[in-house]
């Protein structure tokens, strides 16, 4: 329920931070000020953007406020950044690079907010921030649905061999004739097992109900809500029952130390023949070089990936010579809209550590 709750305010955060009745930042109060400093720019908080990129619907709601700084280079310039975050009060971290005891030393001791810009926060050293006691915000949420949309779009490109099957036209290779070719799996009256089942995995769930699979089981720390589990007909079970009984695997987890590397050869050995692995979560979760042998063996049918380890993939990387596996570039949250939305939760969450108030979305 607190789940639909924040998704539902975050949704209208992301259409419209100024519709009454939402939760704003207190900094965003008329006026504001109560907050007893000035600076050069007459702005109470200086604020670091560590991206060019970042959409300016957030960066609007800081300006308010705020003096921005923000970097311009793109691939980030690492010393750029660590010059330009000495001194600031909050940051809001545009992109992936390393959030650690380097950049927060860099900053000092004045810095009391951060956000990034993910729902992911694996790239950042969290008891290293925590040990600081600076606030710290991401963006779950707000990009269930592209991340959802984007997954089964992986789901059924793996399961019906788009990838194969264009490479047959590029290859001189349509033989339609053959009754038996290009056959895939269904998606109907199949198993489809989630690998984490929070915000992301049940958006995923819900669109799949419209596809008449059979059952969900998912393996997480903690069971989610009974309602949950009745909504989507879903069953916890452990992880080897999950990797036995599930047509579909879809990875939907965040990448911690437990995480890292579980889908190995021997998570592999125990999946179907005929299993189609899906992962928009993170890289690292597979071990890469057991699912390349899985896939070329047809240990299991097919592999659709959002993410990779590393990333980039090197365009020479060996899965890309599998045909049974449709690889993408990290591109989940990669909506218009979304990104919109993402900046917009992340202003706030800066504003509201700025401001000594809970954040919209605390990652601790
Ligand atoms: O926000 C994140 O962590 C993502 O990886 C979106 O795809």
């Amino acid at each position: 329920m607190l789940n639909r709750f924040i998704g539902l305010s975050a949704a209208i955060v992301g259409r419209s931070s100024r519709i009454s009745g939402f939760p704003f930042s207190p900094l965003l109060k008329a006026g504001n000020q109560s907050q007893n400093r000035t600076m050069s720019a007459g702005k109470a908080f200086k604020v670091l953007v560590t991206h060019p990129e970042v959409p300016q619907e957030g960066i609007d709601l800081l300006k308010e406020n705020c003096e921005i700084i923000q970097v311009q280079s793109v691939p980030i310039n690492r010393a750029e950044l660590l010059e330009k975050i000495r001194g600031v009060d909050g940051v809001l971290w545009g992109g992936h690079e390393p959030l650690n005891a380097e950049a927060l030393d860099a900053a000092g001791p004045q810095l009391k907010s951060i956000s990034t810009m993910s729902a992911g926060i694996d790239y950042v050293d969290v008891p290293e921030v925590k040990r600081r006691k600076i606030p710290l915000g991401h963006t779950p949420t707000v990009l269930n649905t592209a991340v959802a949309d984007l997954a089964v779009g992986l789901l059924i490109a793996a399961s019906r061999r788009f990838h194969e099957g264009r490479k047959t036209i590029d290859n001189d290779k349509w033989e339609n004739y053959h009754l038996n070719w290009l056959l895939g799996q269904d998606i109907r009256d199949s198993t489809v097992g989630f690998y984490g089942f929070g915000g992301i995995g049940q958006a995923i769930a819900k669109r799949l109900s419209g596809f008449d699979i059979d059952k969900v089981l998912y393996t997480t720390r903690r069971r989610v809500h009974k309602e949950i589990e009745e909504e989507f007909n879903a069953k916890k079970v452990d992880f080897d029952t999950l990797l036995a009984e599930s047509d579909f695997v879809v990875i939907a987890s965040p990448l911690t130390k437990d995480t890292q590397g579980v889908f190995n050869a021997t998570a592999f050995n125990k999946m179907k023949q005929t299993a189609v692995l899906v992962n928009i979560a993170r890289g690292k979760i597979v071990n890469q070089d057991d699912l390349y042998e899985a896939l070329k063996s047809n240990r299991i049918f097919s592999a659709g990936l959002d993410v990779t380890d590393p990333e980039p993939l090197s365009p020479k990387d060996k899965l890309l010579t599998l045909d049974n596996v449709v690889v993408l570039p990290h591109i989940g949250s990669a909506t218009k809209r979304t990104r919109a939305d993402m900046s917009t939760i992340a202003a706030h969450n800066v504003l509201r550590g700025l401001a000594g108030e809970p954040m919209l979305s605390p990652a601790y």
